[in-house]
This record gives C-alpha cells, structure tokens and sequence, in this order.
C-alpha cells in the first residue's frame, strides 16, 4: 500500500538546516496496524506529515497504492488524500467557530458526500466516542480530550482506507486512551491500514507491529508481535 524509499526531508530555516529523515525506507501492507515510536525529535511527525501528503520530502520515492506521490501537482495530492487519507492531528485542528457536528461534517461536504449520508455517517461517529449529546458544542466548551475524540471521529467519518494517527491519545487518561486504541482496532478490523505515533509504549505493545525512529531513521529494531516470521522477513 505505502511504500518508501530512500526518503530525504531536510528543512532549512535562517541559519539553520535540519535532517528530519534520512534515507528513510518502510513499507506498508493493506491491512496493518503499525505503531510509531522514538525520541522527540526523531522525525515521527515528518514521516506522518510526508505519508499524509501534507508534506512535500527533499528527495527519494515514497508510492501510494502504486502511485509516484512525488510527481503529484498540488491539486492531484489534494484529491488522492481525500481520496484514501484520514488524519488525526495532534494539536485537533478543530475549527473554533463551528460546532461539533460541523466540525465532523466539513470533509464530508470537501468530498461531495450527500446530505443524508453526511448526517448518518456524523451521528453515527460522535456516538461511537460517546459525545453525541454534545453535537452542537463549540470545540473551545469541550474538555482537551473531548477535543480529541471530535477529531478522531472526524477523520473516521470519511471511512478513510488509511489512518495516519499522531499521538491520538496524547490527552487522555488512560482509561479512554485505551477506548480510543479499541477504537482504532475496531477500525483496522474493518479493512483500514493504521500508522499511529505514540509515545505510550503499552498501547504501542498492542499494535500488532512496532516500528522505532532513531534519528530521523527506521532503527534496526522492529519488533513483531503475533507474527514472528515477518521480523525475520519470512
Ligand atoms: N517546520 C519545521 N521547520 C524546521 N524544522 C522542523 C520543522 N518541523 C520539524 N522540524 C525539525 O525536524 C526534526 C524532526 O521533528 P519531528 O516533529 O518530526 O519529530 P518527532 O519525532 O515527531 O518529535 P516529537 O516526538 O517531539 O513530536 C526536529 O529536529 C524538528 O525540530
């Protein structure tokens, strides 16, 4: 489904340039569930940024479903990342002025969902993480978690086939950050490629496989649970 190779990001400000990935090279399968860990400031986010086309890499080749996502114009990535991308963000991107409900909905006109289908898929969602009484609240009367979940459930409601999570628990107690984990298994199980940053290493323990950056790089450290051929590439 996603494969990279060879990725460079470099970013350079004023003085100052700085190697977010190097030859960075992964390969994701239809159907997995990958957490993401490493140091702050290994390059998590640019990876999840450049696999969410929402980034562009300095160089090297990075193939979605077989496309060559680095010689999209802007207009083409737009459509493919509506297309088969849902992205939860770690600081919610929530729009201050709409409600709830709203807020779930606005991707879903984005992509020429119909009315009635838009109201199913919304109402639908905010029951799934348990706010639907809140539908016509603002973001800014919401708690921090709540918050959370409004964005979770707005990237589900696009019924994305690949789900790019940074940090989705980072607010949460742990009782609802192991809601939200359940949530994403659920998801997984009915055919979604999951790639999660996380710094919580028991809800990282319960993808079904690890990935580590170091330095802006894939560490040679890749733990496979459930499945110990693959960490030997069988
Ligand atoms: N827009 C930017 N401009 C310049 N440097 C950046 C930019 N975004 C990230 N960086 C730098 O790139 C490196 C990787 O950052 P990144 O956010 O990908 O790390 P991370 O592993 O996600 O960190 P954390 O776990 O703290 O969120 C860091 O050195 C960071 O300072």
């Amino acid at each position: 489904m996603l494969t990279m190779n060879k990725i460079n990001k470099i970013y350079q400000t004023d003085m100052v340039q700085t190697h977010a990935l190097r030859d960075f090279d992964l390969q994701v399968n239809e159907g997995e569930f990958i957490a993401v860990t490493g140091p702050s400031g290994s390059g998590k986010t640019t990876f999840l940024n450049i696999a969410g086309m929402l980034e562009p890499f300095s160089s090297g080749q990075y193939l979605l479903d077989g496309v060559d996502v680095g010689r999209l114009n802007d207009n083409q990535c737009a459509d493919l990342r509506n297309q088969k991308i849902g992205y939860i963000f770690q600081g919610f991107n929530l729009i201050p002025d709409l409600n709830l409900y709203e807020n779930i909905e606005v991707p879903l006109r984005y992509r020429g969902i119909k009315a009635a289908e838009r109201k199913r898929r919304v109402e639908q969602r905010l029951e799934q993480v348990g706010l639907a009484s809140r539908a016509k609240h603002l973001p800014q009367q919401l708690s921090g978690g709540q918050q959370q979940r409004v964005a979770i459930a707005r990237a589900l409601a696009g019924e994305p086939r690949f789900l790019l999570a940074d940090e989705p628990t980072g607010n949460l107690d742990s009782l609802m950050a192991r809601q939200v984990m359940e949530l994403l298994e659920q998801i997984n199980r009915e055919g979604a490629t999951i790639v999660m940053v996380t710094h919580d290493s028991e809800l990282a323990r319960r993808a079904p496989r690890n990935i580590q950056v170091v330095d802006g790089q894939l560490a040679d450290f890749t733990l496979y649970q459930g499945n110990p051929a693959a960490a030997v590439g069988a």
